[in-house]
């Protein structure tokens, strides 16, 4: 298992490879933003990190790319002047611009956000929705009988949670969920903490939305563009790897433990993404 270096004792060498450039940073939200707690529906950002998050996009552009639903991360965010991606980057509302290629993108609509701007909208898995449905229909049904298991709706995927499951009946939730997806090749499952995620079979993932919303930044192809990517998440990887694929940012993998990661830097919690945040500000303040 490896030991990244902490992003936090590694701000200079940061911010002095960030000079000149564009920094676009990418956030992902349960175990970055906020401390992973037992019930997900109380999974709520302490307002000094909100704080913290205002203030870093009013510097650079921002984003949250989250493995729940697009709406649920904005109600826990509640920042207006962020972009947001949910579903694992599978329900992107990014930004529009002057001359773009990225409205051209199939599944992409010119839609508005909540304050009547015009945005891109991309929703790569929109088939998927009445089968997505059925299956967090199914999987309520078929774990009701094991005490603590959650099933949560997260549009274009579906979460089975046994965080609050005994030990010795988790088994018997794989078993459940494994039972439900036989009959659904075009789903997969992966696994995060505590929790198994169900998602479409679809090649796209938080990398490609990096990526997308690099491109609907007008930065995807600039030499002088930043990407850093904080998350701590075995789909936070995806993003990592692209990162580190491209030669270009950073990743940064919020862990308290070492990890094996495609992430270059670490932070150890929440509260050490925080700090990370407001020191961007304030090197961008003084620069
Ligand atoms: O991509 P993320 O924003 O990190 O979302 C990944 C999953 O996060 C949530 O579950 C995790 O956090 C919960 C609250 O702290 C915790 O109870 C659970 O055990 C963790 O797995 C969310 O509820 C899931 O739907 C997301 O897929």
């Amino acid at each position: 298992m490896l030991k990244y270096p902490s992003a936090l004792n590694a701000l200079e060498q940061i911010t002095a490879c960030a000079k000149g450039k564009k920094i676009a940073l990418f956030l992902d939200y349960d175990g970055t933003l906020s401390p992973i707690v037992d019930n997900p529906e109380h999974a709520y950002m302490p307002s000094a990190m909100r704080t913290a998050v205002k203030n870093v996009a009013k510097y650079f552009p921002t984003a949250i790319i989250s493995g729940r639903s697009r709406d649920k991360v904005y109600e826990f965010v509640g920042l207006t002047e962020l972009h947001y991606a949910g579903s694992h980057g599978m329900d992107i509302m990014g930004p529009v611009r002057e001359s773009e290629s990225i409205g051209d993108h199939p599944n992409c609509i010119r839609s508005t956000d909540k304050q009547g701007k015009e945005v891109n909208l991309f929703q790569p898995a929109g088939e998927f929705l009445p089968m997505i449905d059925e299956v967090f229909r199914s999987l309520v049904e078929n774990v009701k009988d094991i005490r603590g298991a959650k099933v949560e709706n997260n549009k274009f995927c579906v979460s089975v949670h046994y965080r609050l499951v005994d030990e010795k009946s988790w088994p018997a939730v794989a078993h459940c969920v494994c039972d439900v997806l036989k009959d659904y090749p075009r789903l997969r499952l992966t696994r995060g903490r505590k929790v198994l995620e169900i998602r479409p079979v679809i090649d796209w993932d938080k990398g490609k939305a990096v990526e997308f919303l690099l491109e609907s930044l007008g930065v995807n192809h600039c030499n002088d563009a930043l990407p850093i990517y904080i998350g701590d998440d075995r789909t936070d990887e995806d993003a990592f790897k692209v990162l580190m694929e491209r030669n270009r940012g950073y990743g940064i993998l919020v862990s308290s433990v070492p990890k094996e990661s495609n992430a270059l830097y670490s932070l150890r919690d929440p509260s050490e993404v925080m700090e990370f945040l407001n020191s961007l500000v304030k090197w961008k303040k003084s620069a």
